[in-house]
């Protein structure tokens, strides 16, 4: 196995890396805050699509709720629902609460992967606890945070826009696919540059096997 970067542990499985110049070192962590991030993937309506002479496929709309980020950190941006992890309380229990707060509903909340961010605008890096949940209940409302919207994972059999990848924060492309096909990630990302122009110079995201 090839190294893996400071911060990710555990039997895991490279997926992806990368590096814009291969001479910069990862940032080293001093201390990490932790965070959540939660999403709510469901199956959508059943399409049939007719093959010409061959046969009938029916195939399942899979949907993603993300919220675009209205103030702070990440603005403009399409995300999950999350923020920091209070004194006191469990990831999980952060989660939930965020969830409701910026979107207004509840979820099954399961653990999903992990997610390391450090950045020049930040002394900490960011420990990203992200879930996922098949359903929710409660109605979907719009905070002061968060604008929700759903966004579909199978573009070509829904009227739902496509996941705005270019609205997110960059290599979020590399591990929704993970998160969606519910495979446990881990990943690290280091960016450079100012807050809202940030990109990321060295990234490497991997699956999470079963010891
Ligand atoms: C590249 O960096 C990031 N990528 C992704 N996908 N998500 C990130 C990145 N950096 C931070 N995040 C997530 C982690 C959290 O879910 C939010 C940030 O939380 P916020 O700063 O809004 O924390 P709150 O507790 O909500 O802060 P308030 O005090 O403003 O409520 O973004």
């Amino acid at each position: 196995m090839d190294q893996l970067p400071p911060g990710i542990t555990g039997n895991v499985k490279r997926f992806l890396s990368g590096s814009q110049k291969d001479a910069l070192q990862w940032r080293q962590i001093k201390t990490l805050k932790h965070y959540t991030n939660a999403f709510v993937v469901q199956d959508g309506k059943v399409r049939s699509l007719v093959v010409p002479f061959l046969s009938t496929a029916h195939i399942k709309e899979v949907q993603i709720l993300l919220g675009m980020k209205k103030r702070g950190w990440g603005i403009g941006k399409y995300n999950g629902f999350g923020g920091k992890v209070d004194q006191g309380e469990t990831p999980l229990e952060a989660a939930m609460r965020e969830l409701e707060e910026e979107a207004g509903i509840q979820a099954p909340l399961e653990y999903a992967g992990t997610l390391i961010f450090l950045t020049d605008d930040v002394e900490w890096a960011f420990h990203i606890h992200i879930y996922r949940a098949d359903s929710y209940t409660g109605t979907i409302t719009e905070s002061e945070e968060m604008k929700p919207e759903w966004f579909s994972a199978s573009p070509d059999t829904t009227d739902l826009p496509p996941i705005p990848f270019e609205r997110m924060w960059e290599t979020d492309e590399a591990w929704i696919p993970l998160l969606i096909s519910k495979k446990t990630f881990i990943g690290r990302a280091d960016f450079v540059g100012p807050k809202d122009q940030s990109k990321p110079y060295k990234w490497w995201y991997g699956t999470v096997e079963d010891s």
